[in-house]
């Protein structure tokens, strides 16, 4: 039944059980007999290390993968959920991590053309009218008519989220919602959504890597560990310290070294006068000009979408500049392999499967990638050699814990947080001279978080240039010795971190 065919009477929230829930993949057990019970007209949280299966567990649910064992029940009764569609069907919708609206239409069209079937002819004044009464009933509100790309990431988040109660969704599956968003932001929208479980409406199951987030808005939580459930409960009887135990059990987080004081810091690296351009040929970076000293970490900070990306692609040589130059030690630095390596410039672009890895080749020769022509790995005569390969593979597969059935897994069968973990281990394992970072930890579990914000500052204490873009303010004022705010293109705002203070940079990052 189409969504605007009932629109005086909304499904209510759905019940729904994962009963045994077991997924294998080869020789991996990415889930385990995972009994989970979400109460209808709850916000159910679900956490685990990276890794833990959670992605595995709803997909399952949502019919994107088939369960080797174990079934669904919604409402009470087995469902049978052989695709996505026989999902929303169910009344169970998801929302992702990343924006899947079309940006150059409007709120309005998005959502008319999101339906099953739309009609052949649109008449808009009609749709509009439909679309401001369904507005009326929900707690969020969004412009209907401006495009998507006109609006604020958590506008977009909220869209997402309107979209699914449009489709009439009463059970959302929401995949670390607050990754985009401001810590503002976040409360809005977990506070509205907590507003319709409470009010019957809507159940919710979200993964969260934020105790924050799940102390504050979850009714129950389920904890994931390697495939199986480790515990849950009522969130009201739960503390923090009782959820990361459970997540990682004794496993020690490294404490942060302290910031070393240099006396002399010289220049290494400079962006002088930096002009670029978007993939639609639009003005993205315009006339950036910044000095990172050695020992030093610069944190950029923005909403998304004010240019940090292009930045960042063209760093990486990605992207070639419209104008301006780069230089390192004073001498001009093109990002190409063989610079790179000679001025020892690494990074972790974002979305490091698509942008640093090559997907299907394994985890042993993803992480070999940068040094795949140099001894030990290569012979004298230029052929990879498999053993060393694996065994360098090995030793930083442990060391930075990224979880992985063998060196030989190809690295797209990882969980997005290791192929975060297995590349930065790759780019912080050797001597670095420039790092380029943006947003390491996002979708990292907390004790990722904490081991790679200590090799970060690792690598500065040694000398290392260090441009840290980042999204999370708090991982900025946690890591920067300066801060800089990006907005519409430019860098007006840079401040030493002892003179920046959250509504300072707040205020530079919404343009003022
Ligand atoms: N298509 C696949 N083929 C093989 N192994 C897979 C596949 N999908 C997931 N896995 C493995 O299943 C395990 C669970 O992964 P999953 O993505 O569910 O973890 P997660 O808890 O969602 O982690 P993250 O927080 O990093 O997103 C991991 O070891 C992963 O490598």
């Amino acid at each position: 039944m189409s969504a605007l065919a009932q629109p005086n009477a909304p499904r209510r929230a759905v019940e729904l059980e994962t009963v045994a829930m077991t997924k294998i993949f080869g020789s991996l057990v990415a889930l385990e007999d995972v009994s989970i019970h979400v109460r209808p007209g709850t916000l159910h949280a679900l956490l685990g290390e990276n890794g833990a299966g959670k992605s595995t567990l709803v997909k399952c649910i949502m019919g994107f993968y088939q369960p080797t064992r174990g079934e669904v029940k919604i409402d009470g009764k087995p469902a049978v959920i052989a695709t996505p569609r026989d999902a929303h069907a169910h009344g169970i919708g998801m929302v992702y991590q990343h924006f899947t609206l079309v940006p150059s239409l409007t709120a309005a069209e998005n959502l008319v053309i999101s339906r099953a079937h739309p009609p052949a002819v649109i008449d808009w004044k009609k749709e509009i009218k439909g679309l401001e009464a369904f507005l009326d009933t929900m707690p969020f509100k969004v412009p209907l008519t401006v495009p998507v790309s006109n609006l604020s990431a958590g506008e977009k988040q909220k869209l997402e989220i309107l979209k699914q109660l449009y489709l009439d969704q009463r059970f959302l599956i929401l995949d670390e919602p607050t990754s985009v968003l401001t810590p503002g932001e976040a409360d809005e929208v977990l506070g509205l959504l907590r507003g319709m479980t409470e009010a019957g409406d809507l159940t919710i199951l979200m993964i969260s890597h934020k105790f924050r987030e799940v102390s504050a808005y979850a009714d129950d939580v389920t904890v994931l560990r390697r495939g199986r459930m480790i515990g849950g409960g009522k969130v009201g009887e739960l503390s923090v310290a009782d959820m990361s135990h459970m997540m990682i059990g004794d496993t020690k987080i490294r404490e942060r070294a302290a910031r070393k004081t240099f006396t002399d810091r010289p220049v290494v690296l400079e962006i002088a006068g930096l002009f670029a351009e978007d993939d639609g040929g639009i003005p993205a970076v315009k006339g950036v000009n910044l000095k990172i000293h050695g020992g030093e970490i610069v944190g950029i900070a923005g909403v998304s979408g004010n240019g940090q990306s292009t930045l960042i692609e063209v760093l990486s040589g990605q992207r070639e500049p419209t104008e301006g130059q780069l230089f390192i030690d004073g001498a001009d630095f093109q990002p190409v392999r063989q610079q790179m390596a000679k001025f020892k410039v690494f990074g972790l672009p974002e979305e490091p499967l698509k942008n640093a890895a090559v997907p299907r080749m394994t985890v042993a020769e993803n992480i070999a990638f940068r040094t795949f022509d140099e001894p030990p790995i290569a012979s004298r005569f230029g052929f990879m050699s498999p053993k060393p390969m694996r065994k360098q593979a090995r030793d930083l597969i442990a060391s930075y814990r990224v979880k992985t059935p063998s060196t030989e897994e190809p690295i797209e069968n990882l969980s997005g947080g290791n192929v975060q973990r297995a590349i930065l281990a790759r780019e912080l394992s050797g001597e670095v001279e420039v790092l380029i970072v943006a947003n390491p930890c996002f979708g990292l579990d907390f004790a990722s978080v904490s081991e790679i914000r200590s090799q970060i500052m690792d690598q500065r204490n040694r000398g290392a240039a260090v441009l840290l873009v980042s999204e999370d303010l708090d991982e900025i004022l946690e890591l920067a010795d300066r801060v800089a705010v990006m907005s519409g293109g430019e860098i007006h705002y840079v401040r030493p971190i002892a003179e920046a203070d959250r509504a300072s940079v707040g205020m530079a990052m919404s343009g003022h």
